[in-house]
């Protein structure tokens, strides 16, 4: 049985990583893909983003994640604007995402996707492993028990050394949760975390972040399976058209016949 305890260092137990989006507009030539949305996802709860195909959720998510930047409105994390910075900035502000489809690298091992993250590390510059090599080493191994400790974490142990190609589509999407948990985030951003996992490894999925959760790490979740949203969810925000156009709890959402009538009119069942 692997170590179901989220690592030190992952979270602190103190509410942190509240996003607050306010009158967020996103166009693509005369499409206005999030069209004046204004929400937040409270710090050290798990947030959901639902709506119809089209409705401008993964549109919101890159703008959070500062990779298509909004064109009015602002984005806070922690009351800091994060809307102007770049990916990386955002990133090194405690903010981390996850991939609809994950994107590790193929052809490298779960291990070494997972020590991949940029940390400010001392190696990295140059003169430091000439001058002080004690230091390089010692922080090489604090990345390699870290690593080692968050991919035990996320049930990854037995699978380490195999390429990150070659594994599970449920199994890459722990190595990208794993990836994030790497840069000790105040909130991670999940992009359909259940699409295309077998149950399984979707139970493992959803304890995780539980637990993550519990040690106060802030989650906001695009997804499409109800089920998944309704039992996860602390906060459900519907999206339609650019808009929010509901949120509450589960109860207040699947009482809502505009949610019903979001999905009707829209593709997705
Ligand atoms: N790069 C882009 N260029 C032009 N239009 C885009 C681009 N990305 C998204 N759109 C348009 O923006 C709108 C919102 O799309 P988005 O992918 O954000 O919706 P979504 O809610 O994430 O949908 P899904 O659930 O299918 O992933 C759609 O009309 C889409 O066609």
């Amino acid at each position: 049985m692997h170590n179901t305890t989220p690592p030190t260092g992952a979270a602190t137990a103190q509410a942190r990583g509240a996003l607050q989006i306010k009158d967020a507009v996103k166009s693509f030539g005369a499409n206005r893909a999030v069209d004046g949305v204004s929400f937040v996802a409270e710090a050290s709860k798990i947030t959901g983003l639902i709506g119809p195909n089209g409705a401008g959720k993964t549109t919101l998510f890159n703008a959070i994640a500062g990779e298509g930047p909004i064109d009015s409105g602002s984005i806070t994390l922690d009351g800091t604007r994060i809307d102007e910075l770049k990916p990386h900035r955002v990133f090194s502000n405690g903010l981390a995402r996850t991939f609809q489809i994950p994107r590790p690298f193929g052809k490298m091992s779960v291990l070494e996707n997972v020590m991949l993250v940029p940390e400010r590390q001392a190696g990295e510059k140059f003169w430091n492993s000439w001058l002080r090599p004690g230091l390089v080493a010692r922080q090489e191994r604090e990345n390699l028990e870290k690593a080692r400790s968050i991919i035990e974490f996320c049930g990854l142990t037995p699978v380490e050394r195999q390429l990150a190609g070659a594994i599970s589509g449920g199994q890459q999407k722990l190595v990208e949760l794993a990836r994030a948990l790497m840069a000790d985030p105040k909130i991670i951003l999940l992009d359909e975390p259940g699409a295309g996992v077998n149950p399984a490894l979707l139970d493992t999925i959803v304890d995780r972040i539980v637990a993550l959760n519990k040690q106060g790490i802030t989650f906001l979740i695009i997804e499409h399976n109800m089920d998944l949203v309704m039992s996860l969810c602390d906060r459900i925000v519907v999206m339609a058209t650019g808009q929010v156009i509901a949120e509450g709890d589960a109860a207040t959402i699947i009482a809502d016949t505009r949610v019903v009538d979001a999905y009707l009119g829209g593709a997705h069942a």
